[in-house]
């Protein structure tokens, strides 16, 4: 049986743009774009995964707010069960130390990147609740 796996991911708004990151190329999901964060560790909530895992990668502080979306959606490697949360930067400015390319993009750009299959909910998400306002 494939293992599941709890994945948290930051929509990081700033200024109407959202941050987009870019995975390495010796990673799984080679170079594809997704949101920083990263996998649930016991005991923890999911805000408090995501604060920590946008300090460790991003070397900044955010503040976490309402979900975005759920998806989970099978890789090779294993179920991915992804949430993802609308943040805003509170301390810092994202930095690049994992990832290999950081972009800010508005919702109507998001689609120019290749991302992350199951961040492709999310991605719909944003860009229909841009242009509904
Ligand atoms: N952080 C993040 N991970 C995502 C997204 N979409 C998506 O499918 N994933 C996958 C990639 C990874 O398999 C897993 C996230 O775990 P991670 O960030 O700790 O994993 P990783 O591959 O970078 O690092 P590791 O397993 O070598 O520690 O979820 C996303 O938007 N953000």
């Amino acid at each position: 049986m494939k293992k599941d796996i709890h994945v948290v991911g930051a929509v990081i708004v700033d200024n109407g743009k959202i941050l987009c990151a870019q995975r390495g190329a010796s990673k799984i999901l080679p170079l594809k774009w997704e949101f920083p964060g990263g996998k649930i560790e016991k005991g923890e909530t999911p805000q408090d995964a995501l604060k920590r895992e946008i300090k460790e990668e991003m070397h900044c502080e955010i503040e976490v707010g309402e979900q975005m979306e759920h998806t989970v959606y099978e890789y090779h490697f294993g179920i991915v069960h992804l949430t993802t949360y609308i943040c805003k930067l509170i301390d810092g400015k994202p930095k690049l130390t994992e990832h290999v390319a950081i972009q800010w993009l508005l919702p109507d750009e998001l689609q120019t990147l290749d991302w992350a299959p199951a961040d492709i909910p999310t991605i719909k998400k944003l860009i229909s609740l841009a242009t509904h306002k």
